[in-house]
């Protein structure tokens, strides 16, 4: 990093008086003696409150830091609710770059000579400038030779060098403040930066946004109630993407969507049923829904459908993490506080030896209160968030997976109640829940898991006669026999184990009767085989 860079962020940050913010009795000798060598930077913004002067100095940072601001903004579980209220106004107004220097970097990423060889009307001046990218406008000849609109977004020259040594200090001050902070443990900041780096290095991976959304354009291919635009991966490159243009209303607009007759509920209801579905079926959401990402399509107003663009950021759930989120979400809204504290011991995720009364009487305290009003106010992002803190309290660590989806749910609901405030959240969601605990519990789950096994078993197969002969062979050797009851579990055990595999081969004809007396027959081939061990 530059010692120029250097100087002029440590400028920025002590001339907002942030170093005030570390009580003075927890500042070792030698940083004492380094701010009073600065003697000269004051802070110059004494009567602004302590989350205007933080604002204030990340937006003269520039964009790394009012990203990090931003997405600091959504973490209600860290900050106090009026810094968290000031970084929600940083806006990332940054100057575009010139569209020629866009149009040369195309070029060379697509290997070209001139941007017309690939595409006609690429316009200079760029339709969105944002802190890491630039979006221009074009039309491609598709392979059919056919003219398709579509944007091309651009990765700003040198922002990498920029982001990289900007990190690399906010790393610095995050494992300063660790040290110095006796609030540290519970607000994480190097886990919190690194998190942020890790987001920030994927989103200037293009290639990796362009994947993002083919997959997330598979997943809702039949959908009505989201699309995503057409990615040409053969003109994406890691600084380059072309894709499909979008002409819908944005998410925010709400007059252009009222004025074409939107059904609003239906909207509110969809933008619930989407990520859920996201959730819940595909394990795969986007993690980026801010207004500006999202358009609502201008055909079927009465029938409307989302638009979701900037797929740069996705979170992914394995089994566990849904498990965690279904089973807790009931169980919150029945109010079963005991129940919920239960699951956390039984599952593993707060230590064995934690008091259940305990940890039953921290989630009472800190959710009754939401749950004073109607069910269809809760805000279930909220009650994340405070299950969360209180959760860390009792030694969980609260995976980087879940505080994405709990950001993304605050978004989704905020975006819900926008536009039609009434909205119900806990009726949209509830089905979504319940039928997949259902089926991650009933017979449709047996069967399931019977169903992902039988490749296993489909290879094994053939080996079971010989495997059959040869056992039955060694028990006709007197000497190398074992005691004679010994055989016979092992004999039952293979009786069971046929039986669940044509069991399994029922199920895939769809022959439900024998499947499921093929099964019962399994299921007490294996019992006797237990009982005679
Ligand atoms: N497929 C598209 N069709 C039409 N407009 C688009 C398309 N993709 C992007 N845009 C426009 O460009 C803007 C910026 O795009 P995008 O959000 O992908 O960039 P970004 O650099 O990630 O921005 P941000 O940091 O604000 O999320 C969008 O808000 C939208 O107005």
């Amino acid at each position: 990093m530059s010692s120029a860079r250097l100087y002029y962020i440590t400028k920025t940050l002590l001339s907002y008086g942030l170093d005030e913010l570390i009580p003075r009795k927890r500042v070792p000798w030698f940083a004492k003696l380094a701010r009073g060598s600065l003697f000269w930077l004051r802070n110059q913004h004494k009567d602004k409150p302590a989350g205007m002067r933080l604002r204030l100095a990340l937006q003269e940072l520039g964009p790394v830091w009012i990203k990090f601001g931003q997405m600091l903004s959504t973490r209600r579980d860290l900050l106090p609710h009026d810094v968290a209220l000031e970084l929600a106004l940083l806006q990332d107004q940054v100057e575009p770059f010139e569209g020629e220097l866009a149009q040369q970097l195309i070029e060379k990423a697509l290997g070209i000579n001139d941007i017309s060889e690939l595409f006609s009307d690429f316009s200079q001046t760029p339709l969105a400038s944002a802190s890491i990218a630039q979006v221009h406008t074009a039309t491609l000849i598709d392979e059919h030779g056919a003219p398709q609109d579509v944007v091309i977004k651009v990765i700003r020259p040198n922002i990498k060098e920029q982001i990289d040594a900007d990190l690399m200090l906010m790393q610095k001050v995050a494992r300063l403040v660790a040290k110095l902070l006796k609030e540290a443990k519970r607000l994480r900041p190097i886990e919190v930066v690194n998190e942020y780096k890790k987001t920030l290095l994927d989103e200037l991976d293009l290639m990796r946004e362009g994947a993002n959304a083919i997959q997330l354009r598979r997943n809702f291919e039949d959908s009505d109630s989201l699309y995503i635009p057409f990615v040409y991966s053969d003109y994406s490159r890691n600084n380059v993407l072309v894709m499909e243009r979008i002409y819908g209303i944005p998410v925010s607009d709400t007059d252009a969507l009222l004025a074409q007759n939107t059904n609003m509920q239906l909207l509110a209801e969809r933008g619930v049923e989407v990520f859920f579905t996201q959730v819940f079926r595909d394990s795969f959401f986007h993690a980026d829904m801010h207004p500006g990402n999202i358009f609502v399509s201008r055909e079927n107003p009465h029938n409307p459908k989302y638009i979701g663009i900037d797929c740069g950021i996705v979170g992914t759930l394995n089994r566990e993490d849904k498990r965690y989120l279904a089973e807790n979400f009931i169980a919150f809204f029945n109010r079963d506080y005991r129940q919920v504290a239960q699951l956390h011991v039984d599952s593993g995720w707060v230590p064995a030896d934690t008091s259940i009364e305990e940890f039953e009487f921290a989630i009472r305290t800190v959710c009754e209160p939401i749950f004073n009003k109607p069910l269809a106010e809760i805000s279930f992002g909220h009650v994340l968030v405070n299950l969360f803190n209180t959760a860390r309290r009792f030694n969980m660590q609260v995976q980087p997976q879940l505080v994405l989806l709990q950001k993304t749910l605050l978004y989704v609901e905020g975006l819900g109640r926008q536009l039609y405030p009434q909205l119900d959240l806990w009726k949209t969601a509830k089905p979504f829940l319940e039928d997949w605990v259902k089926e991650q519990v009933g017979p449709l789950a047996v069967m399931k898991k019977m169903y992902a096994n039988l490749p296993f078993w489909a290879e094994k197969m053939p080996e079971l006669p010989d495997l059959i002969y040869q056992n039955l062979k060694r028990q006709q050797q007197p000497v190398q026999l074992p005691a004679p009851q010994s055989a016979k579990p092992l004999l039952l055990s293979i009786f069971a184990g046929s039986c669940l595999i044509v069991s399994g081969l029922c199920y895939l004809q769809h022959d439900l009767v024998a499947c499921v007396i093929t099964a019962g027959f399994a299921i007490a081939g294996f019992i006797a085989a237990w009982r005679s061990a």
